[in-house]
């Protein structure tokens, strides 16, 4: 431990000096400690002796960045929730064991994995815990069902996989192998190996209340790493939430769930759709709650890591906003109105106009919300909490330059990656079938059996054979253990909620942005009720109308300032897909705009517009 490759000790030396430097500031119970069976001086570091690949070179090695994450050193472990889980009992080790014997494959699948226990549910499957019997590691397997159920979702899988393949990162969790299908034009399940961590952010934020300065910095250490790996990938993650944060007792955190993730191309306008961004709404950047800047830049991310830094601060989200309107009242509460030239750089109208009329209000100063914290943790928060993104430092900037990380910064230790090749990436910007999506899936999944993947390149392969696969024996299991988790579960089956558009709106025009995104809002408005039709009704827009019902109401009762008030605010497109959010079971910051509501937010502008006619 401690002794880095390079210069690696020194920076670890530093590092822990700088820590022991900060903890003698602050006074916090655990500071006069001795029990030092309460620290770990065990560091559960996964030294994965693969580089940290870019497209044509070799940044850094994960090893490096392991030793210098070593310096979790005397950090006090976390304590991370016990999750109700079912176990396999002897009985169903039997059958399990009858089930290996059934299911040989040449490519020893069926065997490698054994899975022991549920360990999350997600909206697009289950994720189970299992042990790699060649290798004893222990790993966590997500099986997603019904993949092409909905092409969107499809594709949102496609990108994940993708992207995880290609971001390696120790601060990004990691694909380790996928479950190869038993038949390349039918299957409809895939089953994917990932590196097993214990718990996520949002757990730890709530079952650890004694968190340190140090915790806190080291935690935002973390994420600022990967995100300066990922931004410099030309990658926006836009869904940077705790619970997509996956957390270990030894403080090791890592970035999941890019299925929101876009890469960014150079010559495509991010422009920012607001039926296509459905990121969860209390850690989503003022310029996504109405569409207020035309591109979105990776400053969209820095809000979201603003959001979770406050969070662990204090114990409790920043901005719990109930709807986009509120959320925007809640970030002007802290921050202040904006300023003349933030709004002025806002292009939509309506929220533009609702900012300028807004009650004039002073900021709150930092240090007041958060008497408690380190003045340089304060100070940093409010750079990343700038209401106009120009104003956020970059991940690699503030990693450089801010004093809250003073002593720490190392580019040895930071690495960087290429951008992302667009044509990795093409399937973004054409409309795909659902055979499209499952062939590059299937491609994709082929990367993990690298002679299959020979095979299908030169066009030997037997689409119709039905290749021997681990996929049906891993299919009885976790349908065993879905059946028993679920009885003693508290929380219902989630649901998929993440639609992204349909091509031609995601796809902006690529010669001139400027003009063209001033068109997009009359495209996409248009474009809502056409999406709606292809709709399953698997969303009800109950709140939708009841909102509906409140917005007339409001109306009627005299605040009748069509253009400048929230109701009308939210009648603008951009911002009345996103109020409806509250039909779906799961927890309220998260926030969907299922293409479903946009009809019924069209329904609701055509009431509205109607009262005004
Ligand atoms: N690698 C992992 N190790 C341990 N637990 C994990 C891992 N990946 C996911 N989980 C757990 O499983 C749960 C569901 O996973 P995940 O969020 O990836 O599913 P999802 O279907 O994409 O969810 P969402 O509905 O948020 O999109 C998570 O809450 C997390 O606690």
């Amino acid at each position: 431990m401690g002794g880095g490759v390079g210069g690696g000790g020194a920076i670890v030396d530093g590092f822990r000096r700088w820590f022991q430097r900060r903890s003698s500031r602050f006074n916090h119970n655990n500071n006069n400690n001795n029990d030092n069976n309460k620290y770990t001086e065990k560091i559960q570091n996964t030294r994965n002796d693969q580089v940290l690949l870019s497209d044509d070179g070799v940044d850094s090695t994960s090893e490096e960045v392991g030793q210098h994450q070593e310096d979790r050193v005397r950090l006090k472990l976390i304590k991370v929730p016990k999750r109700t889980n079912h176990r396999l009992t002897s009985m169903d080790s039997h059958r399990k064991s009858m089930l290996d014997k059934e299911f040989f494959t040449e490519y020893g699948e069926a065997t490698q994995y054994e899975i022991q226990e549920v360990v999350g549910k997600g909206s697009y499957g289950v994720v189970a815990s299992a042990v790699n019997t060649h290798t004893g590691e222990r790993v966590a397997i997500k099986k997603i069902n019904d993949v092409f159920e909905n092409v969107s979702d499809a594709t949102r899988i496609l990108r994940e996989i993708k992207l995880l393949r290609l971001l390696r990162h120790p601060d990004i969790v990691q694909i380790k192998h996928i479950m190869l299908p038993p038949s390349r034009r039918e299957f409809k399940d895939i089953y994917v190996v990932f590196e097993l961590m214990e718990s996520d952010l949002h757990q730890v934020i709530k079952a650890n209340d004694d968190l340190t300065p140090e915790h806190y910095q080291f935690f935002l250490y973390q994420l600022l790493r990967a995100l300066k790996y990922i931004h410099t990938a030309n990658v926006f993650h836009r869904d940077l939430k705790p619970k997509n944060i996956l957390a270990n007792a030894d403080c090791k955190l890592k970035i999941c769930d890019f299925g929101l993730a876009r890469v960014s191309f150079n010559d495509t306008p991010s422009t920012i759709f607001w039926t296509d961004y459905v990121a969860t709404r209390w850690y989503r950047a003022p310029e996504l709650c109405g569409c207020f800047f035309s591109k979105y830049t990776p400053a969209i991310d820095i809000w979201s890591i603003g959001c979770i830094f406050a969070e662990m601060l204090t114990g409790k989200p920043l901005f719990p906003g109930k709807n986009v309107v509120q959320q925007l009242d809640l970030m002007t509460d802290l921050l202040g109105t904006p300023s003349y030239e933030s709004i002025a750089r806002i292009r939509n109208e309506k929220a533009k106009r609702y900012l300028n009329n807004m009650r004039k209000k002073s900021p709150i100063p930092f240090s007041q919300k958060f008497p408690n914290a380190d003045p340089l943790a304060v100070r940093l928060l409010e750079r990343l909490l700038a209401f106009d993104p120009k104003n956020r430092p970059s991940a690699e900037e503030i990693r450089f330059t801010d004093p809250y990380f003073h002593g720490l910064a190392n580019a040895d230790y930071e690495p960087c990656t290429q951008p992302i090749s667009k044509f990795l990436f093409e399937f973004e910007r054409r409309r795909m079938t659902k055979e499209d999506v499952r062939e590059l899936i299937y491609r994709e999944i082929l990367e993990y059996h690298p002679q299959m993947l020979q095979e299908y390149l030169q066009g030997t392969d037997l689409t119709s054979f039905m290749y021997p696969s681990g996929v049906d024996r891993f299919k009885q299991q976790f349908a065993h253990l879905e059946e028993h988790h679920g009885k003693g579960e508290r929380t219902a089956p989630r649901l998929r909620q993440h639609a992204s558009l349909p091509r031609e709106r995601v796809c902006a025009p690529i010669d001139d942005p400027v003009s063209q995104t001033n068109d997009f809002e009359k495209r996409t408005a248009a474009s809502v009720g056409r999406t709606t039709l292809q709709s399953p009704p698997r969303f009800q827009a109950i709140n939708v109308s009841e909102s509906a019902n409140k917005k007339v109401t409001t109306m009627q009762n005299g605040a009748n300032k069509p253009n400048y008030s929230a109701c009308s605010l939210m009648k603008s497109p951009s911002i009345s897909a996103s109020k409806c959010m509250e039909v779906k079971e799961r927890d309220c910051e998260d926030e969907a705009i299922p293409e479903q509501n946009a009809e019924a937010a069209e329904r609701l502008s055509q009431k509205v517009a109607a009262l005004y006619a």
